[in-house]
């Protein structure tokens, strides 16, 4: 697949903080990328590179070949950023109108209103809108020019179920027609439910590119359960967190679990009812943020 953004070998400090270190990472045309990442990780600093609001202190950062400072270049982008600002007596048409004159070919507006279930708010002004629909309003304008390619940082951030599910379908509909998304979440069932690759970032750098499959493969974790008397079961084999339920159940969260239960065995105290079962991304993501912690 063609890659249509790049950002290699990225460093970008502001002042003495580290924001971005040595970050490489490719977007290739049609595929939907979940960027994850804790508070500070670096993923809307990346964002603002790739769309040409900063510039990386070193390494560099190219946009359908050329530069995310070219205008035709920015032109077939979008973007939502985390927070936005819209004009409160504007109504929902009028600012879809003011944002599709700045492109050349702008997407039909009775059927992005419809994408982002905006339709019947067309003549609402923005300032009376909830914020929820003034969310997928903001979302609704990353897709107003026809962009190719679009980055969402944090797209569904305090929204209810309904409407985040409303925009992934949004979102949806627009990759399935060929467009390619950057996504930024703390959801993780967000990433789950539209990107197939994610990218873990932490302490500015990449700690995961891959598949969601192979992202909880890579660090291997598992939830091993059992009932006994133990007073410290964070001492066993690559435990990363655990938890003690009132009637003496206990839950770890360990990255090798065979060793766990062999130690547990030959420790010799009694146990009942052991239970392994794989762990959800986020406790995968968790163990590979502490993981890289402990190395720096
Ligand atoms: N304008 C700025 N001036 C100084 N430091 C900044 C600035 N912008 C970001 N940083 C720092 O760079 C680091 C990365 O921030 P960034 O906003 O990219 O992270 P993030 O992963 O998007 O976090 P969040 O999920 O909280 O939005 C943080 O340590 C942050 O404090």
């Amino acid at each position: 697949m063609t890659v249509i953004a790049r950002a290699a070998e990225i460093t970008r400090r502001y002042g003495d903080a580290l924001a971005l270190d040595r970050v490489t990472l490719d977007i290739r045309a049609g595929e939907i990328v979940g960027l994850l990442g804790p508070n500070g990780a670096g993923k809307s600093t990346l964002i603002n590179l790739f769309v040409g609001l900063r510039r990386p202190t070193s390494g560099t950062v190219t946009l359908f070949g050329g530069s995310p400072q070219d205008p035709a270049m920015r032109r077939r982008i979008g973007m939502t950023p985390q927070e936005t600002g819209l004009p409160e007596t504007l109504r929902v048409g009028e600012i879809i109108d003011f944002v599709s004159a700045h492109f050349p070919e702008p997407c039909d507006k009775d059927e992005l209103l419809a994408r982002f279930g905006l339709s019947d708010l067309i003549k609402r002004q923005v300032g009376g809108l909830s914020g929820g629909q003034k969310r997928r309003l903001a979302v609704a304008l990353a897709f107003t020019g026809n962009p190719e390619l679009v980055f969402l940082d944090e797209p569904t951030t305090g929204l209810d179920v309904e409407s985040r599910r409303s925009l992934w379908d949004g979102i949806a509909s627009f990759h399935e027609e060929g467009g390619t998304v950057l996504v930024t979440s703390h959801y993780i069932e967000e990433i789950e439910a539209l990107a197939r690759r994610v990218v873990v970032v932490g302490h500015g750098r990449v700690l995961a590119d891959d598949t969601m499959e192979s992202v909880r493969g890579i660090v291997g974790v598992r939830r091993v359960s059992f009932t006994a008397d133990l007073p410290d079961p964070e001492g066993l084999p690559g435990v990363l967190g655990a938890e003690r339920a009132g009637d003496g159940r206990i839950s770890l969260v360990t990255t090798d679990p065979d060793r766990l239960v062999v130690e547990l065995v030959t420790g010799g105290t009694p146990f009942t009812g052991l239970e392994i079962k794989p762990t959800t991304l986020e406790e995968a993501f968790l163990a590979i943020t502490s993981k890289e912690a402990a190395h720096v």
